[in-house]
């Protein structure tokens, strides 16, 4: 049993989606269409967003302040998307509002995601690890208690590529082996066809950011007994 609220609203939500706030996509091009955070985070709880990711990164346009505006609008447990590579920006993560945290593996040594991860859930956050390769897995201390996402996107050509789903649904069964409660497939999940196909395939949350900004119906996307009752694509 974990004690990360994260993971508690992600295993126990009928649209595990962690819907993201990014002012733009990796090729500048504006996501906000003239919206307001509010604005969106209205949309996201109306949906039953589990909880919301929020982009601070400035190669997305994101700063500090958006996360800390976001905090105020929501009570939902909130990841902030970030380059963390220091302990001290841990805790400012958490002054922020934050109850999650990205660490991204293949930003990052081995020795220092050890000791973030470690330093996470000692501040009372919840890793959130990203990686790319089943070869990062072994750097993840304790992941009975982070979120471990696959990114479908490559982030060292900053997510210009299109993404490959096929690499989340490869290594779903060494996220699962590996001992996270909740396995996620972050980026470019772009259909909520292609989402419905991960769920079925086991995936316990989908974080989406670009097509969830850019679509007209929220509702649209799938829910965990919807994607239960489906026929099998
Ligand atoms: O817009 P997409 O393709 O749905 O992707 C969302 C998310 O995965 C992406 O924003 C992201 C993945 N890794 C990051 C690291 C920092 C900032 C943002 C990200």
């Amino acid at each position: 049993m974990t004690s990360s609220r994260f993971i508690e609203a992600l295993l126990g939500a009928e649209r595990p989606l962690v819907m993201e706030v990014k002012r733009r996509d990796a090729h500048g091009i504006d996501l906000m269409s003239g919206r307001t955070p509010a604005d969106i985070v209205a949309g996201y709880e109306a949906a039953g967003a589990p909880c919301i990711s929020v982009v601070t990164g400035r190669w997305f346009g994101g700063t500090p302040d958006l996360l800390r505006d976001v905090a105020r609008l929501t009570e939902l447990p909130l990841l902030q998307k970030d380059f963390i590579t220091r302990r001290d920006q841990l805790e400012t993560a958490r002054a922020l509002g934050a109850s999650a945290v990205l660490l991204t593996a293949a930003l990052l040594p081995a020795s220092s995601m050890r000791s973030l991860v470690t330093a996470a859930l000692r501040t009372g956050l919840t890793p959130f690890v990203e990686i790319t390769g089943e070869a990062e897995l072994e750097h993840v201390p304790h992941a009975d208690e982070c979120v471990i996402a696959v990114n479908n996107k490559d982030i060292k050509t900053r997510e210009q590529d299109s993404g490959d789903i096929g690499r989340s649904l490869a290594l779903l069964p060494a996220l699962t082996a590996a001992g996270t409660p909740c396995p996620v497939s972050a980026s470019a999940i772009d259909t909520p066809e292609t989402a419905a196909r991960l769920l079925r395939a086991g995936y316990r949350g989908l974080l989406i950011a670009t097509a969830l900004l850019r679509t007209e119906d929220l509702h649209a996307w799938p829910t965990v007994s919807g994607t239960r009752h489906a026929p099998a694509a």
